[in-house]
């Protein structure tokens, strides 16, 4: 295939706005496509909790026709991270905020013109700046407008006649719902009704458009793919996700290992190798600091640690019941998240009751999100969903073996110690429920308590496991290519 034109439309990219994994996303796959010689640049709003962002070299300043004949100002301004292009969108009325997405828990009352906006202006401003895509890159319900405004609004403009879109479903719990009054940006959605993208008649879905517009759609992990086709993963878009089963695939996240990478990690307190000694002497200096950085006794236990949005998906609902039986045994547990603020209180009470074994800090830190990577004897993600998940790839690759349920891509990643030691990367639980994932927290414990050399040798198993982007990315190359079959080669810009 030639080198395509990728323009990857995202609402978050690590290393300048993230609050979960689709900024991991959005910066590694792009950083992948480009080292195999596409040139790919992100999109993403210029938010005001971008370091120096408002100072950016601006390569557009322009203007968009909102249907009230008023126009909206917009700038363009050129960004960098790790080596990936950025074009950030700075449109003061919508992004100039204290966060992304909410305050105080609170979403803001526009999300859905902010999001529309940033849909509408990344196709207006990749054709002022005459970068001409052959491929679309649209990820979750913040642009799922992307792929409806290609097959309406420039289904005749010969600028977009080679382009194809791609959706990627990172998350569908969340769907964008706004109703049509929200919607002026748009005119065509409200000059017509499009009945298969609404939830009522007066609301409609963005990530439903994006679905049903998109020429090829992905999952994030092959199993997830599965499951979007089921009541689990589709969470209510069964039948819209049915209706593109045959544009439907599954492709998992990878690991970026330029950012996780314990011999190179600069944030942890020591760094280590994939070999017992190296490991155990740095896991043990690395979990003395984080004992000491969260006021735990600074004891050699066996650590328990969670990094995550504190919500129902990532499973506190069957931890926090089973959470003060499990520190009736000799052990630390340690969780760093932020998010829902009734989790957060019962998780604030638990560390009152056992100041000397749970620590939670209720932050979010890159710092200590790498440090419990690096601390912990077992990660904890028992998710009600997920998606891909990446802090199981994280953790195996600082020898903190996994504890999940097994659902959508925790089942592609990790490999059960009791369903086969030889091969093991962690532990894996299957129902839903708080005494399940007690009983295999249990399991994990003894395994470390009892046979300390066994428990070794399944993390070396971990550390030797590769998530890399390079193959993801080939992947999706694969999909760019199924969604641009007709088109000639050569016919790019
Ligand atoms: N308090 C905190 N402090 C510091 N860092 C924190 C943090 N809370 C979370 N993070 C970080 O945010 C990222 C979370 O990524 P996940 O993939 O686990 O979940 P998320 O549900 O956000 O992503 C969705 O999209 C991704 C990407 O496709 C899917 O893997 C996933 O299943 C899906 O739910 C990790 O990098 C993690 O370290």
């Amino acid at each position: 295939m030639s080198n395509l034109n990728i323009l990857f439309v995202a609402s978050e990219i690590e290393g300048l706005a993230k609050t979960g994994g689709l900024a991991d996303v959005a910066k590694s796959l792009p950083k992948s496509l480009q080292g195999k010689g596409h040139d790919v640049h992100v999109v993403v709003p210029c938010y005001r909790s971008i370091t120096g962002s408002f100072d950016a070299p601006v390569v557009l300043d322009t203007a968009l026709l909102a249907d009230n004949d008023t126009y909206i100002d917009y700038q363009v301004r050129e960004l960098e991270t790790d080596g990936v292009k950025v074009w950030a969108i700075d449109c003061r009325r919508y992004f100039d905020r204290e966060s992304l997405y909410a305050e105080n828990n609170q979403a803001y009352h526009d999300n859905g013109e902010r999001f529309a906006f940033l849909s509408v202006a990344s196709l207006d401003l990749t054709e002022k700046l005459n970068f001409r895509p052959d491929i679309v890159h649209a990820n979750d319900w913040h642009t799922g407008l992307v792929p409806f405004l290609l097959k309406n609004r420039y289904q005749h403009n010969e600028f977009f006649a080679d382009t194809r879109s791609v959706i990627s479903i990172h998350n569908a719990v969340f769907k964008g719902v706004f109703s049509y009054a929200e919607l002026k940006l748009i005119p065509e959605l409200t000059r017509e009704r499009f009945a298969h993208i609404e939830i009522d008649h007066h609301h409609i879905a963005f990530l439903k458009a994006g679905v049903a517009y998109a020429d090829k759609i992905n999952g994030v992990s092959p199993n997830y793919a599965k499951e979007l086709l089921t009541d689990l993963g589709s969470q209510g878009m069964g039948w819209d996700f049915s209706a593109r089963a045959n544009d439907l695939v599954g492709i998992v996240n990878g690991c970026d290992y330029g950012d996780w990478n314990p011999e190179i990690d600069e944030l942890i307190p020591q760094k280590f190798k994939a070999n017992k000694t190296s490991m155990t002497r740095g896991k043990k200096a690395c979990k003395k600091a984080l004992q000491a950085e969260v006021s735990l006794p600074q004891k050699d236990l066996p650590m328990f640690g969670m990094v995550c949005r504190l919500t129902e998906q990532k499973g506190l609902q069957y931890l926090v019941p089973i959470l003060r039986q499990f520190l009736l045994n000799d052990v630390q547990v340690v969780i760093v998240g932020t998010g829902d603020p009734a989790i957060a209180h019962q998780l604030n009470e638990i560390a009152t009751e056992y100041k000397e074994k749970f620590a939670f800090v209720e932050a979010y830190s890159n710092k200590l999100a790498h440090w419990v990577e690096a601390s912990a004897d077992v990660f904890l993600m028992p998710s009600e969903f997920e998606p891909c998940g990446l802090n199981q790839m994280y953790s195996m690759v600082y020898g903190t073996l996994p504890l999940v349920r097994n659902v959508g891509g925790l089942k592609d990643t990790v490999i059960d110690y009791d369903a086969n030691p030889e091969f093991a990367t962690g532990f894996i639980f299957e129902s839903p429920e708080p005494s399940a994932l007690l009983i295999a927290m249990q399991r994990a414990l003894l395994l470390h308590a009892q046979n300390p050399v066994e428990f070794k040798r399944v993390q070396m198993n971990a550390m030797s496991c590769r998530f890399d982007w390079d193959d993801s990315a080939q992947q999706y190359l694969d999909l760019y290519a199924s969604a641009r079959v007709g088109i000639q080669q050569g016919q790019t810009a």
